[in-house]
């Protein structure tokens, strides 16, 4: 009963809801549209940048997007959110980033992650913050977030204990330390005004089920309990929703 409600649902109402047929298609979709958005940065300002979320879903995006012939020497890139892990470690989105879009025409960007070695990650916030407001300051050209199943995105998650801060526009530094019981290990995110001041703002999901969280986020606002909503409510520019069935539910 619940997938036959899933699967007639229709896409949010007034949203910008891009779909396709599967996950390939779409990537190669997003891929090239922003590539558009980066070569017009690097274009207009000498420089561009670009801030990706880790998780599974991105995997596919970056393959193409590591494919698209922009002057990629003039790209920096960083992570909507990390979790406080080594690089050493398959959970650091830091590593997805290095394997699977570093590579091809893309190995000549920059790469500023938001992982620091030090002992706690409130600490990793503050030198992150130090270092990434000098050499990737927000707005970013282009964010890509994704969403989990719970309606967190970046590591604004639902039972994150500082979830207030987190869904305020005007909560500073730039770069927050996230204690969530959900998440595996404590994070490090961009907070809300970092990720929604962006010109191409894009939310990448695939699946029913993110599909039917999405459309609760979108019908009833911060009253959801979605942190998803957030960005909705606070971005500069009408959210891109990017959606194909098929990834991971
Ligand atoms: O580090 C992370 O986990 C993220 O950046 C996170 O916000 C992710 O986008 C969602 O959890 C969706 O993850 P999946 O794509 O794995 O479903």
């Amino acid at each position: 009963m619940a997938r036959e409600h899933l699967a007639e649902s229709s896409p949010p109402a007034g949203k910008s809801w891009h779909e396709f047929a599967g996950p390939d298609a779409l990537a190669r979709t997003l891929a090239r549209r922003v590539a558009g958005v980066l070569s017009l940065a690097v274009e207009q300002n000498g420089h561009a940048t670009l801030a990706v979320s880790g998780g599974s879903t991105p995997a596919r995006f970056f393959d193409c997007l590591a494919d698209e012939p922009i002057a990629w020497n003039k790209v920096t890139v960083t992570l909507v959110d990390e979790r406080f892990v080594p690089m050493s470690s398959n959970r650091s989105n830091a590593k997805l980033v290095t394997m699977r879009l570093l590579q091809k025409a893309a190995a000549r960007a920059c790469f500023e992650g938001l992982y620091e070695a030090q002992d706690t990650v409130e600490q990793a916030a503050l030198a992150a913050n130090a270092r990434l407001m000098h050499m990737i300051p927000p707005p970013f050209d282009v964010v890509v977030l994704g969403m989990g199943t719970d309606g967190h995105t970046a590591s604004f998650f639902p039972d994150a204990a500082e979830l207030k801060s987190l869904l305020d526009p005007a909560a500073e530094p730039a770069v927050r330390p996230v204690h969530a019981q959900s998440a595996d290990e404590d994070r490090l995110t961009w907070n809300l005004a970092a990720l929604t001041g962006t010109s191409l703002l894009v939310l990448h999901i695939e699946g029913l089920e993110k599909k039917d969280v999405l459309l609760k986020a979108t019908e009833t606002g911060a009253e959801s309990g979605l942190p998803i909503a957030a960005i909705f409510e606070h971005a500069k520019s009408p959210v891109q929703i990017y959606w194909s069935p098929g990834g991971k539910a």
